[in-house]
């Protein structure tokens, strides 16, 4: 069996036509532009890069968006009252501190100072603790991606066996709940596997559907996963540099030999990255229209 290729770009592309007819039809008939704010801290090249294509893409959906680039030296403190000020600018509905933050800087302190009716990220605890209960909320944009892609890509979750490998707050916790719930995408029997998980391939090889956020390289092989599997690679691992000095990139998943066992996989780069970005800018849209009394 060779698989079928789920591609982000595509559905990115999809979705992203969606959203800029959605905003020249909220500045036409409502006079609402959505405004985002990125602020970044440091000089991390994978972070500039993320962050310069999140306001390229807020720029070709109609979004208003402003850059804020601070020193590594920034304070906490210096930080937290850019927060401050943004959460009370009304041009403003999405607040992205883009992480990761340098260390003398208390991540959750800041993501927690976010106003979480501005919190497009979704990680707020307000935004996590209603995501649990199933409650309307900014959903965290990778996990939110990865829900999408699945359900466009026209897979059934209902009762199918997922196994998630990773526990970040960012991508493995926020997906195994978000495929549990009684929801559209959702209603799957859940495995979480993480680093003190006694036999990672027991549990891999049992998954109808396999999301793999570890941040390893080709962890998962091919002899690692049953034959049909749909997974969703979520890794994106810079492991070289090409002569002309861009970055090569590769998966949590070994490419080349799961393909050849699962029904679909998604491929990196092209796969859940874009639907990122692009997750955000839906969640943007969505906060201003909330802000707006349109949501
Ligand atoms: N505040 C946030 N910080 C971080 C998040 C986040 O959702 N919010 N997620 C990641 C990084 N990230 C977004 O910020 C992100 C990662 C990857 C991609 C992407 O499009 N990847 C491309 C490859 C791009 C490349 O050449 O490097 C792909 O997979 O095709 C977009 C966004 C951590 N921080």
């Amino acid at each position: 069996m060779s698989a079928k290729i789920i591609s982000g770009t595509e559905t990115a592309k999809e979705i992203r036509e969606e959203l800029k007819a959605e905003v020249a039809e909220l500045k036409e008939k409502h006079n609402v532009v959505p405004g985002l704010v990125t602020i970044l801290v440091g000089e991390d090249p994978a972070s500039q890069s993320y962050v310069a294509a999140k306001n390229k893409t807020a720029h070709a959906l109609g979004i208003h968006s402003e850059q804020v680039t601070l020193p590594a030296e920034t304070s906490e403190e210096e930080l937290l009252s850019l927060v401050d000020k943004y959460n009370n600018d009304d041009k403003i509905h999405g607040i992205l501190v883009q992480l990761p933050l340098p260390k003398h800087i208390d991540e959750s302190k800041v993501l927690y100072a976010i106003d979480p009716d501005k919190d497009v990220d979704g990680f707020h605890p307000v935004n996590v603790g209603k995501m649990v209960l199933g409650e309307q909320c900014f959903l965290p944009c990778t996990p939110h991606g990865v829900l999408e892609l699945l359900t466009r890509a026209g897979v059934e979750t209902s009762g199918a066996e997922v196994v998630v490998v990773g526990r970040s707050n960012i991508v493995g916790k926020p997906v195994a709940n978000l495929m549990l719930q009684k929801r559209e995408g959702g209603n799957a029997t859940v495995t979480l596997c993480h680093t003190r998980t006694r036999d990672m391939t027991f549990h891999t090889k049992r998954a109808d559907i396999l999301i793999v956020a570890a941040g390893v390289a080709n962890m998962i092989k091919g002899d690692q996963v049953k034959e049909g599997v749909v997974v969703i690679d979520v890794g994106v691992n810079r492991v070289g540099m090409s002569e002309s000095g861009k970055a090569i990139l590769a998966g949590d998943v070994e490419f080349d030999s799961v393909k050849e066992k699962a029904a679909a996989i998604t491929p990196v780069p092209g796969g859940v990255g874009p639907m990122t970005i692009t997750m955000l800018m839906k969640n943007t849209v969505q906060a201003a229209k909330q802000f707006a009394g349109l949501a």
